[in-house]
């Protein structure tokens, strides 16, 4: 009999952008399942008490630090990994989350726009994927988990940047899952759909109470926590033989709905 092996007990797992939404719900996901985790953001009032309420819940086996990391600074980057090492004494996961983006026509992004939104997406994925992956390699491999998104894979108006970044991360991790092989080093990525977040929330003005449940399955719009499942599937001992994939998480339409009425924004 074979038994299947998705446990990520003990390991120590950075996840960026942890504050909230996606990032949030990978990080309580792993330590629920006994990782360590060490979770950054922009700002320590906010991600400080991510990682209190995850010390302090019953069904978290796994501990957590906070730091405050703006993931665009290799330097901040840098003490991320180093505190990350010093408390919990090695690396095994990073999880490349934080992100995000403005929507805009190409012809109206000025060059800091621009720069902007590929520094938040693509360069701060290669700043932590060079200096937390220095780590594995010096010590026994690890996992690497990238956040594309479905504007990687296909045009989207107003996403230009974002779209250009996000696909460049799917091609990021496909060389690197080839590199960094023969260092025990699996790379994969997760292209998620629209999921209801913070940030998404704000953008959209999409109620988080209307969400339909996770049991629906004809709706375009996700939890946060049906990513983190797949992140954690990745983390695992089970996708061993998984190494430069993308991994899209993007539901169906709703038979005859259009997407915002499948959004709950019109009848
Ligand atoms: C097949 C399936 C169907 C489903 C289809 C749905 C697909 C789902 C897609 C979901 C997409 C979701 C993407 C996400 O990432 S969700 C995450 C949500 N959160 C965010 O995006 C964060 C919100 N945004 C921000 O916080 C900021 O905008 C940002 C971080 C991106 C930038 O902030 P920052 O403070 O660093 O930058 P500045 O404000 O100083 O601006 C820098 C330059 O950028 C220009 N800018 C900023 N906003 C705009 C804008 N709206 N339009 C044009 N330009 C903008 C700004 O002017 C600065 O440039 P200049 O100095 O030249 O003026
Ligand atoms: N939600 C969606 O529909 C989709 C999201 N994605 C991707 O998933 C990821 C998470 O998205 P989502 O949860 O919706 O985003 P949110 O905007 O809800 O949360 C973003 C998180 O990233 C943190 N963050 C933002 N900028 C930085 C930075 N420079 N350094 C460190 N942390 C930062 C924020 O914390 P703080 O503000 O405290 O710094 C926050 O914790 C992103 O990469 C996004 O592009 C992909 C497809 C769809």
């Amino acid at each position: 009999m074979h038994d299947s092996d998705f446990d990520v007990a003990g390991r120590t797992a950075i996840v960026t952008g942890a504050s909230q939404g996606i990032g949030r719900a990978i990080a309580e996901t792993l330590a629920t399942g006994g990782a360590n985790v060490a979770i950054c953001s922009r700002s320590m009032d906010r991600v400080g008490p991510v990682a209190e309420e995850i010390n302090d819940a019953d069904d978290a086996d796994g501990q957590a630090i906070a730091v405050e990391c703006n993931v665009r600074e290799r330097d901040q980057v840098q003490r991320l990994v180093d505190e990350t090492v010093a408390e919990f004494g090695d690396i095994d996961v990073l999880v490349n989350n934080a992100g995000g983006e403005f929507v805009a026509p190409f012809e109206e992004i000025s060059a800091n726009g621009w720069q902007t939104i590929v520094d938040l997406n693509l360069n701060s994925t290669v700043h932590c994927t060079q200096l937390a992956g220095e780590v594995m390699r010096e010590g026994s491999g690890g996992i690497i988990v990238n956040l594309s998104s479905v504007n990687g894979q296909h045009a989207a108006p107003g996403e230009s940047h974002y779209g250009a970044s996000k696909a460049a991360i799917i091609r990021l991790t496909e060389t690197l899952a080839v590199e960094w092989a023969e260092h025990g080093i699996r790379v994969n990525c997760v292209a998620p759909g629209l999921i209801q977040t913070p940030g998404v929330a704000e953008t959209l003005g999409i109620d988080s109470e209307a969400m339909p449940p996770r049991e629906a399955t004809d709706r375009r719009i996700g939890h946060a926590e049906e990513i983190a499942d797949v992140v954690r599937f990745l983390a695992s001992p089970a996708a061993s033989f998984m190494n430069g994939e993308t991994i899209t998480a993007k539901g169906v339409p709703r038979a005859g709905n259009s997407m915002s009425q499948d959004l709950g924004l019109e009848d």
